[in-house]
């Protein structure tokens, strides 16, 4: 079965200038991009609804992280009803940076992830070790746990909603990309994963997006493959290389 590439610009806390803003929109409104890749933008919440609205349509918008909970007394969250209403179709949940810096265990990442399809959204989920568990060789351990927190609350069906995005902390914002050899291996490990946790076909038809200082010059290498289905980007997703890095799978 294929799988339609695809290619996430995580914004995080960026940009703060009204100019930056207008220059990275521009820079996608006029951009060549590869028709076949589905290309999805995740600004800060401010910024989700005035984006969405002046971004070409064939760029989707996704939240960077909402709440389990519909309404109520939660100050400062976000929830998935809301951003459904808002017609904003995809949330990225259980990034590293969440997970460490915010505290999110992987219960309630996928309490969160039970919540958004609930409120019909597309998840993008992040999953990834340390450099300390990847030297001791418990990569696959970790990501088997991240993921296993969330198979236990969802069913089969809701799989056709969801994204994964394997990130390896120690490659995030460092400059140190991992080996291709090193994304496909992990990537074949998730799907065997998928397979055996829910089901082959799950496994066949999930996304798996590599994350982790994607750039111009390594992401053809990784596109090619077999079981990276796209990128989570997230410094090179605000500057012109961004552009590359969609249409990485053009000429193969
Ligand atoms: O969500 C994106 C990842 O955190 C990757 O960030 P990076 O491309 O700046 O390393």
């Amino acid at each position: 079965m294929s799988r339609q590439f695809f290619v996430g610009g995580n914004f995080k806390m960026n940009p703060n200038t009204v100019a930056e803003k207008r220059a990275l929109t521009d820079l996608l409104n006029q951009a060549h991009l590869d028709p076949s890749v589905e290309v999805v933008v995740s600004p800060p919440f401010l910024w989700l609804i005035p984006l969405k609205e002046i971004i070409r349509p064939e760029i989707k918008v996704a939240a960077q992280n909402c709440y389990f909970k519909d309404s109520g007394a939660f100050t400062g969250e976000i929830s998935p009803l809301q951003l459904k209403d808002a017609g904003i179709p995809y949330v990225i949940l259980g990034h590293s940076e969440r997970r460490t810096l915010f505290h999110e265990t992987s219960e309630v990442v996928a309490l969160k992830t039970k919540a958004a399809l609930a409120a019909s959204l597309s998840v993008i989920l992040c999953i990834g070790e340390t450099l300390e568990q990847r030297e001791t060789g418990q990569t696959t351990k970790v990501c088997s746990e991240q993921l296993q927190a969330v198979v236990d609350v969802l069913t089969e069906a809701d799989w056709s909603k969801i994204v994964i995005a394997y990130e390896p902390v120690w490659a995030i914002g460092t400059g140190k990309v991992a080996t291709s050899k090193q994304a496909q291996d992990t990537h074949a490990d998730v799907r065997a994963f998928l397979s055996k946790a829910v089901s082959p076909a799950v496994a066949q038809s999930t996304r798996i997006i590599y994350g982790g200082s994607v750039n111009k010059g390594n992401c053809k290498e990784l596109s090619v493959q077999p079981d990276v289905d796209g990128f989570l980007v997230g410094g090179a997703s605000l500057k012109p290389e961004f552009v590359d890095i969609i249409n990485s799978t053009l000429n193969k």
